[in-house]
């Protein structure tokens, strides 16, 4: 029998799904179930029902996030219930994690429909252009012509964007999390099934897209020039390279250049625009926050993909004919990350030691040889390196 308590499934008890998405929802009056890997956290969180939240902030504030459980992902039956219980389902695994628990999700709602006829709605909370439309595709790879039927009816899979930055980190406590005060949670309001409970804290759009470029274009490819830049000049966090006035400028000519395509293109208040870039900044520069390169340029086969924060603003820039030279060699500044403990930039080295750096932009940027951007990031390359 479907309990009568509003219950959430959260997956991933990392950064963000403890230090946001959790928080969140347990504010929000949800039980939360953390469905997780880490048996530590694991445990922790089944005997305790509770962790701490520290803000990022002169008095370092304190706030108990209540009412959280987890459990296994592995332990499909306790999971299946979860998700058959649940009336919201969201995740913050990385979105290349997406595909991976999306067999894991479809199970449970295969079972969930079997014994609960509510809706049920499932919000990917990763740095992606439409992450829970790419999560539905590959959960509906995993159902049945039936379920995926019935799916069609009950469940619905808003996008979001979402912005507070979590660095990484190590307690004494193992649920201890720091995070910064600022947040933004955008869902897609046209993907509510009638009857959907907003969650307390978050904003509604008809529209998402200008929120998701606007996040991802400006906190998301600003954040990552300066691990870029930054590593290049021996920078070990964030806040150090923002010290640096130099870097501070590139960084900001770069979300100049990206400004102007979002202005252009949403017709955004300049005015308006410049403030949401100082202040991403400041964000970027809080001292209570140590944030280091290798986490902010974690990954860069995903964010050097061609729908993610560097590829996607440089080929709508050249669409509208708008220069973009600082994020070119930005681009140019990723190509060269390389960080040893890293997976992606180890892979990233070696394709372009093997095949060479033209290779790598057409294959793994998805940007054709003869497109004008493509020599114009080889010729920023070749002068960085
Ligand atoms: N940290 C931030 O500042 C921040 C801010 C906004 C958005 N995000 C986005 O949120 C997402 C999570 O980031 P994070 O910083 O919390 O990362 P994280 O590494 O701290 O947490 C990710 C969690 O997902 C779990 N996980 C990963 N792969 C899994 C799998 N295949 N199956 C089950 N669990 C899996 C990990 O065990 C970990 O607990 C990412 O998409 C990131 O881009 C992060
Ligand atoms: O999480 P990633 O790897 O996509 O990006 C690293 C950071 O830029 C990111 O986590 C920010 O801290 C976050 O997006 C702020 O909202």
């Amino acid at each position: 029998m479907p309990s009568k308590k509003r219950k959430a499934v959260h997956f991933g008890a990392g950064n963000i799904g403890r230090g946001f998405i959790g928080m969140m929802l347990s504010n929000s009056g949800y039980e939360v179930c953390f469905v997780a890997r880490n048996e530590t956290q694991i445990e922790l969180l089944q005997q305790k029902k509770q962790y701490t939240v520290t803000y990022a902030n002169e008095n370092e504030d304190t706030e108990i996030v209540k009412n959280v459980t987890a459990v296994q992902i592995n332990n499909r039956k306790d999971v299946n219930e979860h998700i058959t219980e649940a009336e919201l389902l969201t995740t913050a695994v990385g979105v290349s994690a997406l595909p991976s628990i999306a067999k894991v999700i479809a199970q449970g709602i295969e079972k969930r429909l079997r014994h609960n006829t509510r809706p049920l709605h499932v919000i990917a909370c990763e740095n992606a252009v439409g992450g829970s439309s790419l999560l539905k595709k590959w959960v509906y790879q995993h159902l049945s012509a039936e379920a995926r039927a019935e799916a069609d009816r009950l469940i619905s899979f808003p996008d979001s964007t979402i912005d507070r930055i979590v660095p990484a980190q190590k307690h004494e406590d193992p649920l201890a999390i720091k995070v910064e005060p600022f947040y933004e949670w955008v869902i897609d309001r046209s993907g509510f099934q009638n009857g959907f409970q907003e969650i307390e804290g978050a904003k509604y759009a008809d529209s998402l897209e200008p929120f998701v470029e606007r996040k991802l274009f400006t906190v998301n490819t600003g954040h990552c020039c300066a691990a870029y830049f930054g590593f290049l000049e021996g920078f070990q966090t964030i806040q150090q390279a923002l010290k640096d006035p130099a870097l501070e400028t590139k960084v900001r000519q770069v979300l100049e250049e990206t400004g102007q395509l979002l202005i252009h293109k949403y017709h955004l208040n300049p005015a308006e625009h410049r403030k949401y870039i100082d202040k991403t900044l400041e964000r970027f520069k809080n001292p209570a926050i140590t944030d280091k390169v290798f986490r902010v340029g974690r990954s860069p086969l995903r964010k050097l993909s061609h729908n993610d924060r560097l590829v996607r603003p440089l080929i709508q820039a050249h669409e509208r004919g708008l220069k973009a030279p600082h994020l070119t060699s930005a681009i140019a500044a990723a190509l060269l990350f390389n960080n040893e403990k890293d997976p992606e930039a180890v892979e990233m080295q070696s394709i372009i030691e093997k095949k060479g750096i033209s290779h790598f932009i057409a294959q793994r940027m998805g940007i054709a040889k003869n497109h004008a951007v493509h020599s114009e990031i080889v010729a920023a390359y070749e002068q960085l390196k």
